[in-house]
């Protein structure tokens, strides 16, 4: 007989260092800027980079308008994106949640980790990082998403076991 596995996730707040190893976070604070325009824009440059992964692969942009999940949330998978990033943008500046684990086979339920951005901060999450697909707040939220297009599959799904419980708390 399987031994149960049972998890709660508790969201941390989002800050560039929690978050290195699943990705970047896309936010102007404490960021370098030069000023462009004849003085009159901050460029906060390169605050991310679009990786992809073969010869012919395309960078796109996308709007993704999500519905609102029923919360506390039974995690019943999380996907990742081999052959390229995935980044999310708020479009209205609400927070959003992240649920993560690092690169590997399969997500290991103890290294999975849950964050809730402060709705000015935007992810991109790195290559073959595991996340749950994106979790607005609201009930419905609006996202800018640059993402990779080509050849071959891009998303793999893990769907956990029937005994493997993991709950996505509300966020605090
Ligand atoms: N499948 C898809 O385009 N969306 C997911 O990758 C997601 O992370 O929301
Ligand atoms: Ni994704």
């Amino acid at each position: 007989m399987t031994e149960q596995t049972r998890l709660t996730l508790t969201p941390e707040p989002l800050t560039a260092t929690a978050f290195a190893p699943y990705g970047t976070v896309i936010e102007t604070r404490d960021r370098d800027f030069f000023m462009i325009n004849n003085g009159s824009t901050q460029r906060f440059h390169r605050l991310a980079e679009v990786m992809l992964g073969k010869p012919d692969d395309r960078g796109i942009i996308s709007i993704f308008r999500a519905q609102g999940l029923a919360m506390p949330l039974r995690v019943k998978l999380l996907e990742r994106h081999p052959f390229g990033s995935q980044a999310f943008i708020p479009l209205k500046q609400n927070p959003f949640l992240i649920i993560v684990a690092e690169p590997g086979e399969v997500p290991e339920p103890a290294n999975i980790r849950a964050f809730i951005t402060d709705g000015s901060q935007g992810i991109n999450y790195h290559p073959g990082v595991w996340h749950h697909p994106v979790l607005s707040c609201v009930p419905e939220d609006d996202f800018l998403v640059v993402d990779r297009e080509g050849e071959g599959n891009n998303c793999d799904e893990y769907f956990f076991a029937e005994d493997t419980e993991i709950v996505l708390e509300n966020s605090p």
